[in-house]
């Protein structure tokens, strides 16, 4: 499969390189720069066959994720506006062997995409004319991944399972998995196409276990960059840690001097399907409503005022002399200074499954988390907001993941080699 894939890619490359030059010949070097040419040479193609230049992408098209690099993809990467998230099983009969062909296979795939190229022989189509639209595909390993590949002396304790909460409702049939896989892009097709030619490069070596489809805000849509919305209409993950701050690498990436090498670079990420009770939710006032998070609605400022990046009084208390932030409030509860500092990096897609029988929305928020120790991270964090947030009835859990992500490929590596060839 590997094979297929790097024939194709020489084919298509040459494609680009023709359709590249011309490209600069039609709209100028200026024009063309950060050029990334749509999957399957796309504009080539129609241009060798009709004749009329290609036509540049937009820069949302144009956007490019390096695949190669310190840490994989899509953990620091800008929201996408679509996402997808598939967990596989090793087939009955695959082990380490066919584990390692796998990920050699998929590594491929997902440079080739990410780079807005096609996904081999075979390619669907479903990405022609488009540009990899900041195409990320990031790959994960569960715990079960270890005893099927006889690997579980590589097994960070980290990955034992996460501890059941009091209000969990999880089904098993949509949680874990021996592999993860995340895709995010900032085009629908874009993505899709990616997650069904991932799929299809599983081949016999593993079975799809769930698939869940989530979606962000497209770029663009605000007049200014923005913090994302989630469906209860919150502005969510202004207190994010952020890539500029100090201690970032050490609360979201695996030091290099860990225990376990091949994870030195790489990051935890928990999964949830948080299902959203829209119907209650939407019946509280929007005062309830900002009360129950401490934040106001509008702009996302703690309710003691200021503007959305102003610091939490959560000591203030007002005329009748009560708490302005109440103590059950979501973002006083799950603030770091309340957790012994335990953060995360939220990185979440809301999701829309349609419409129950009786009317019920199916949706809420595929939270995905990523921390360098979920003990250090997630679990403190839902621990508290499981004994008393006052979001809790809102929400329902209904699905849980927790996979180990290696740190990003160097050049010419696939993503994992250092544990499966270690
Ligand atoms: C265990 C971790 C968390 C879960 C599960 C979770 C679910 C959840 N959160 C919102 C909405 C908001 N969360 C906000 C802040 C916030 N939430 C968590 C953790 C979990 N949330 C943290 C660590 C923080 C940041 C706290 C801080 O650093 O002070 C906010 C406020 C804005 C923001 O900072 O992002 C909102 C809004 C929903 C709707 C939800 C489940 C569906
Ligand atoms: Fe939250």
């Amino acid at each position: 499969m590997s094979d297929t894939a790097s024939d194709s890619v020489s084919d298509t490359a040459s494609d680009n390189d023709i359709s590249r030059r011309r490209l600069l010949g039609a709209v100028g070097a200026a024009g063309a720069t950060g050029l990334v040419l749509g999957a399957a040479g796309g504009a080539a193609a129609h241009a060798a066959t009709s004749g009329d230049a290609p036509t540049a992408l937009t820069t949302v098209g144009s956007a490019t994720v390096a695949f190669h690099g310190e840490h994989q993809s899509g953990i620091t990467t800008p929201l996408q506006a679509r996402g997808h998230l598939i967990a596989f099983d090793l087939a009955p009969g695959a082990g380490h062997r066919e584990a390692a062909a796998l990920m050699r296979r998929w590594s491929t795939l997902a440079a080739e995409l990410m780079a807005g190229r096609a996904a081999g022989d075979g390619d669907t189509g479903v990405a022609l004319d488009a540009g990899p639209s900041s195409l990320t595909i990031t790959f994960g390993f569960g715990r079960t991944f270890f005893d099927r590949t006889g690997l579980v002396t590589q097994r960070p304790a980290e990955l034992d399972p996460l501890p059941a909460f009091s209000s969990d409702q999880l089904d098993d049939r949509r949680s874990n998995g021996d592999l993860w896989v995340q895709i995010g892009s900032d085009d629908a097709l874009v993505a899709f196409h990616a997650l069904r030619a991932i799929q299809k490069a599983a081949g016999e070596a593993a079975r799809v276990r769930w698939q869940m489809n989530g979606f962000n805000r497209s770029p663009g849509a605000t007049g200014r960059p923005m913090t994302a919305r989630n469906l209860m209409g919150q502005v969510d993950g202004t207190r994010n840690p952020k890539p500029s701050e100090a201690d970032f690498d050490r609360r979201i990436f695996v030091p290099s001097g860990t225990k376990y090498a091949w994870l030195a670079g790489g990051s935890y990420a928990v999964v949830r399907r948080i299902r959203m009770l829209l119907d209650d939710w939407e019946k509280l006032s929007p005062t309830k409503q900002e009360r129950v998070i401490g934040r106001r609605k509008s702009d996302g400022a703690p309710l003691t005022g200021g503007t959305e990046t102003t610091e939490l009084a959560l000591d203030r208390t007002g005329p009748d002399g009560k708490l302005v932030i109440p103590d059950n409030a979501h973002a006083r509860i799950s603030a770091p200074e309340q957790n012994g500092g335990a953060a995360m990096l939220r990185r979440p897609f809301s999701f829309h499954d349609g419409i129950d029988p009786d009317g019920t929305p199916d949706a809420g928020l595929l939270f995905v988390c990523w921390q360098a120790d979920p003990l250090r991270g997630f679990v403190p964090v839902q621990r508290k907001l499981d004994r008393g947030d006052a979001l809790s009835p809102f929400i329902r859990h209904e699905a849980s993941g927790l996979f180990a992500v290696p740190g990003g490929p160097k050049k010419g590596e696939y993503v994992g080699q250092r544990l499966l060839e270690s």
